[in-house]
């Protein structure tokens, strides 16, 4: 499957829907067991959450592209597919997040594609459901350091804390996403599948649990004149780096 939504990748509320509904598809087709997610556009994997999305909308709006994000973290999550992430571009805060729930990240060795949860360096807070997906792969203090800093590892280092499971020439990324990608379908599909389940589902049961809560306070963070002076600020540093 490949990201498509000029020029960055973001994750929008008509991108999330689409991936959503593009993933129930596959998953229902027997013919298809694994799905090998990358981007349209070398040099950017996704540039996360759309800040369009998040900047001067009413609390309606907030609420439904939250509830969207929810759904697609949900769904991928929990994807019975083998789901192998060929990132080949920068892949900061949500595009992060999108290759962490996938069940294997390969990295193109290139000194621009940094990946992490840089939220803090927005002035927001990644939610807890975004830490605990960090948690589950790095780990705790890793994951701490690199959420209060928000870190993002150039490939070395996204390899060495373990963000990344192999990091290999970008010419080779896509050969090996198949090579690993034959590699996990090997294993019988219910035994893994059912490995999956239970690895996963405490995080997921975490969430499920409060996403009424997990909304509403996204929306009351978002709507906050702070919150939303310092995403507007953001969005005119982006803008200016070009002038
Ligand atoms: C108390 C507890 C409460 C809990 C509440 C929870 C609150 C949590 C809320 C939110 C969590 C958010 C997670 C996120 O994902 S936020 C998004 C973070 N993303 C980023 O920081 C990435 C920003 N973008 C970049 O760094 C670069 O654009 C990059 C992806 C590296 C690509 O660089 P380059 O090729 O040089 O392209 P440009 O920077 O020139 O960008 C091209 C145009 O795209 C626009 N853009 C970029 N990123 C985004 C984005 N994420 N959303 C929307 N638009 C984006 C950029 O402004 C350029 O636009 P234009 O051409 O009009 O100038």
């Amino acid at each position: 499957m490949k990201l498509k939504n000029p020029p960055v990748n973001s994750l929008s509320l008509e991108m999330l829907t689409e991936l959503v509904i593009n993933l129930e598809k596959l998953e229902n087709d027997k013919a298809v067991r694994g799905l090998v997610l990358t981007s349209e556009y070398p040099g950017i994997f996704s540039a996360g959450l759309d800040l369009m999305e998040m900047c001067g909308r009413n609390p309606a709006h907030y609420a439904e592209y939250w509830k969207a994000l929810q759904e697609f973290w949900l769904k991928l999550y929990q994807s019975s597919l083998v789901v192998v992430a060929a990132i080949n571009g920068a892949s900061p805060a949500g595009g992060c997040l999108m290759s962490l729930i996938c069940d294997y990240r390969i990295l193109a060795d290139n000194p621009k594609y940094t990946i992490g949860l840089n939220e803090t360096l927005l002035g927001i807070v990644a939610p807890f459901w975004f830490k605990d997906t960090m948690v589950n792969t790095i780990g705790h203090r890793a994951s701490e350091r690199a959420l209060q800093l928000g870190l993002l590892f150039p490939p070395a280092e996204a390899l060495q804390v373990g963000l990344v499971d192999q990091v290999v020439p970008e010419d080779k990324l896509q050969s090996t996403a198949l090579s690993v990608m034959a590699q996990w379908l090997a294993i019988p599909d219910h035994a893994r599948q059912l490995t999956k389940t239970m690895m996963r589902k405490p995080t997921v049961d975490h969430l499920v649990k409060q996403r009424d809560a997990d909304i509403q306070n996204f929306v009351s963070f978002v709507s906050r004149d702070s919150i939303q002076k310092s995403l507007q600020m953001y969005l005119q540093k982006l803008r200016q780096k070009k002038s």
